[in-house]
């Protein structure tokens, strides 16, 4: 996190708290993968499914499931004839997720699909009304150029870990995801096509509409 852990507990403890559902999802997340900090977390998971709530989306697209505690976050919030696909290339994370999502009530809205991303966007059909980046930090930029045609009008992309804990500000931090995500926030940023803004929430977001 990039505030203080003391200001983020508060702010923490006075949002919604996480719903039953989730905890059950981040327990086995704990138990049985290796990083399980992968996941976004009760703040971030609010978080998304708040934009949700407001965006009202019919197409979601998720790059990076993990065990599908986004996904289900997001999934909440979509009005019942939407559909989130969401993206995985680890057949276990892709198993723990399916396995949430189908005893979730949100089974008939969100899918699965397994394998390398960037081969799974060729059959995506847009519009897409929200888009949430969370895959390989290298690949975003391939991801971005996939997705942007495909947003809709008032489509909203939000591309997580952007700021890598402040990695992305520290000249010295050469971590191969850090200087990735520096250029992928250049491209963004000098892209005419967008309008963005990037967030401190977690290890930040950032969230782009087309212009
Ligand atoms: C940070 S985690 C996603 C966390 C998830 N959004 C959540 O909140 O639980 C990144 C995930 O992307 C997956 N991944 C990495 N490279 C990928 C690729 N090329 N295509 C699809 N998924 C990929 C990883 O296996 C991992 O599960």
């Amino acid at each position: 996190m990039i505030v203080r852990p003391k200001v983020d507990a508060y702010a923490e403890a006075y949002s919604t708290g996480e719903p039953p559902w989730l905890t059950a999802l981040a327990e086995e997340t704990r138990k049985v993968c290796a990083v399980p900090q992968m996941m976004v977390g009760p703040m971030e998971g609010r978080f998304l499914a708040m934009l949700v709530y407001m965006l009202r989306p019919r197409r979601v697209l998720e790059i990076g499931t993990f065990t599908g505690y986004s996904a289900l976050s997001m999934a909440a919030q979509l009005p019942p004839d939407a559909h989130l696909v969401t993206c995985e290339i680890d057949p276990v994370h892709a198993e723990i997720a399916r396995r949430h999502i189908a005893a979730s009530p949100w089974a008939d809205r969100v899918e699965v699909r397994e394998g390398p991303a960037l081969s799974q966007l060729a059959s995506i059909e847009g519009p897409l009304d929200f888009v949430f980046l969370d895959a390989d930090k290298t690949g975003y930029s391939a991801y971005y150029d996939g997705v942007l045609p495909l947003l809709a009008e008032r489509g909203v992309i939000a591309a997580d870990n952007v700021l890598q804990f402040g990695g992305v500000a520290n000249p010295l931090d050469q971590n191969e995801d850090t200087v990735a995500l520096r250029a992928f926030n250049e491209k963004v940023r000098d892209d005419p096509r967008v309008e963005q803004v990037v967030l401190t929430v977690r290890e930040g977001i950032t969230l782009i509409r087309r212009v």
